[in-house]
């Protein structure tokens, strides 16, 4: 069996990886027929929208969409059609933690990608290459071959590999035409090497041979897991490092500074903040824990279990940190929240740390504003009752309201907590915002974002996470 040639790929997933990968797989490969298909009609149809008022908000994303759609990138919810017409596929479905049931609250829920594998096996009569983008515990494709070749029709071989995604949100068009990686997991067969060239062809278009990597799968399974528990590792140890700052008046800054000049160590991923959020830290450490007692090795599982232990122990650390200076009690009092997506440059809100820490703000009866540069106010509704299941949404109403500008949220507030590093928060006008606070005006910055001198020059009372005593004039 020879290479085999791929003109047409279809995405199963149009979400945040699936959009932008396939995406840039079509600009970089124009001889290919990219078709990125969901179930989901609205989300076709935002990404079809004739003002590219995208889904999702991607810097960078829109343009590449502009480049491609109608060209050779099409997005659909014919699954079926674009299953039948496809050479290779993408599983790109979400992979949450599962709440119910065996393994609830750590395991990967992997109903959607099973859904998914069936209906390929079910529609195709030609032969695939069935590519798992979705992060999935280790040995999940021997699953899907199993699915798959128990239903396939006569003509229909399917090839699997794993491909896992790296790209960060906020920087994911750049992350893909500049991976540092990208990591391809086969069988060590024949055909599995094949199907593996095949996937490394299509992205040699763009990405240098020494970075495409080629595993065997469950390497390639276990690599993104690792790489995000390592990550958010960083994270954790920064944060705990932090408490001891604020505790002798070190500086979490120039300790990360110092640190990251080992080059065994490096420099990224060592900023303190409130806590790491976002769709994939938490939900893929949960699922290492869970994969690591499953295969009988406690020890391990405690070892990860602590990485988001210690992220949660930083969020009520900063809480409290803000109830304790605002003299015990916030009840009654206006405290603005600046940014509620889970890093800058992004509208997601998943695992934002921002939600936690409004959701206690709300229950010590706090008046919280929120502004945000781009996350939907419906969103931000929704997640704080998913958050807080005892208030309705009318009581939530009561004690929260969503600002249009970081000026307005501030406005006769207590004490503004910088919950996301948008860029934008650094030259907001800092003095009008004085003048309308009420004095002593708190600044808690949760994301080492201001100038925290020059802030207290203006007046302002300065909390830094990681930083020892509070920054007055
Ligand atoms: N978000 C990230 O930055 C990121 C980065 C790397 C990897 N990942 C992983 O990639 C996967 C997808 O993440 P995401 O953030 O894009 O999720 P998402 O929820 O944004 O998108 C998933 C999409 O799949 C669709 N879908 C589910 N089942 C389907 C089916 N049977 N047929 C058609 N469509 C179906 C859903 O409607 C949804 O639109 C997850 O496993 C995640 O862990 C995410
Ligand atoms: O030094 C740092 C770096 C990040 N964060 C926070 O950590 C979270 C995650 O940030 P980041 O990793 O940049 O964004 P994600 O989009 O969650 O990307 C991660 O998760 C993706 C999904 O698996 C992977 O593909 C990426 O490689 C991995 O970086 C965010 O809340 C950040 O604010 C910090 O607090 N300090």
């Amino acid at each position: 069996m020879s290479v085999p040639k791929v003109s047409k790929i279809c995405c199963i997933g149009a979400g945040y990886v699936g959009g932008p990968t396939c995406a840039v797989i079509a600009l970089k490969c124009p001889h290919i027929q990219v078709t990125i298909v969901d179930l989901n009609q609205a989300r076709i149809d935002a990404w079809n929208s004739s003002d590219f008022n995208l889904p999702i908000y991607e810097p960078g994303l829109e343009d590449v969409v502009r480049a491609t759609r109608g060209r050779n990138l099409f997005f659909s919810t014919d699954v079926d059609g674009a299953i039948r017409a496809a050479d290779l596929i993408f599983v790109s479905v979400n992979t949450p933690t599962k709440k119910t049931g065996i393994g609830a609250g750590y395991a990967a829920d992997l109903n959607y990608v099973e859904k998914a594998t069936r209906r390929i096996a079910q529609i195709a009569t030609s032969s695939k290459i069935v590519v798992e983008k979705s992060t999935v515990p280790c040995r999940t494709a021997e699953s899907m071959r199993v699915i798959l070749e128990a239903n396939s029709k006569p003509d229909a071989r399917f090839d699997i590999l794993s491909n896992p995604e790296f790209l960060a949100e906020g920087t994911a068009i750049s992350d893909l035409v500049s991976p540092d990686r990208v990591l391809i997991g086969s069988l060590q067969t024949h055909e599995g090497k094949e199907a593996c060239k095949a996937l490394s062809e299509i992205y040699a278009n763009w990405v240098p041979q020494e970075r495409i990597l080629t595993v065997g799968l469950w390497s390639s399974e276990l690599s993104k897991l690792a790489a995000n528990a390592m990550l958010a590792q960083r994270i954790s140890s920064i944060n705990a490092l932090s408490a001891i700052c604020e505790a002798t008046g070190a500086n979490i800054d120039e300790v990360a500074h110092a640190i990251g000049k080992d080059t065994r160590i490096g420099p990224k991923f060592l900023k303190a903040s409130v806590g790491f959020g976002g769709s994939c830290f938490q939900k893929d450490i949960l699922n290492l824990v869970y994969l690591s007692e499953s295969l009988h090795l406690p020890e391990v599982a405690a070892y990860w279990r602590q990485v988001v232990e210690m992220n949660e122990y930083q969020k009520r650390r900063f809480t409290r940190h803000v109830v304790d200076t605002l003299f015990k009690t916030i009840t009654g009092k206006r405290i603005a929240v600046l940014g509620f997506a889970f890093k800058a440059d992004t509208g997601d809100t998943r695992e934002s740390a921002a939600i936690t820490i409004i959701k206690h703000f709300m229950e010590e009866k706090a008046l919280v504003t929120i502004y945000d540069p781009q996350v939907e106010h419906e969103q931000i509704w929704m997640d704080l009752q998913e958050v807080s299941p005892t208030f309705t949404l009318q009581q939530i109403k009561r004690q929260v309201q969503i600002a249009p500008c970081a000026l307005d949220a501030c406005a006769e507030a207590e004490a503004v907590v910088i919950a996301t590093e948008w860029k934008e928060f650094i030259t907001l006008d800092w003095e009008a915002i004085y003048e309308q606070m009420s004095k002593p005006a708190f600044i808690f910055d949760g994301r080492l974002l201001v100038d925290s001198a020059k802030l207290a020059k203006i007046g302002f009372k300065v909390s830094s996470i990681g930083r020892g005593a509070e920054v007055t004039a």
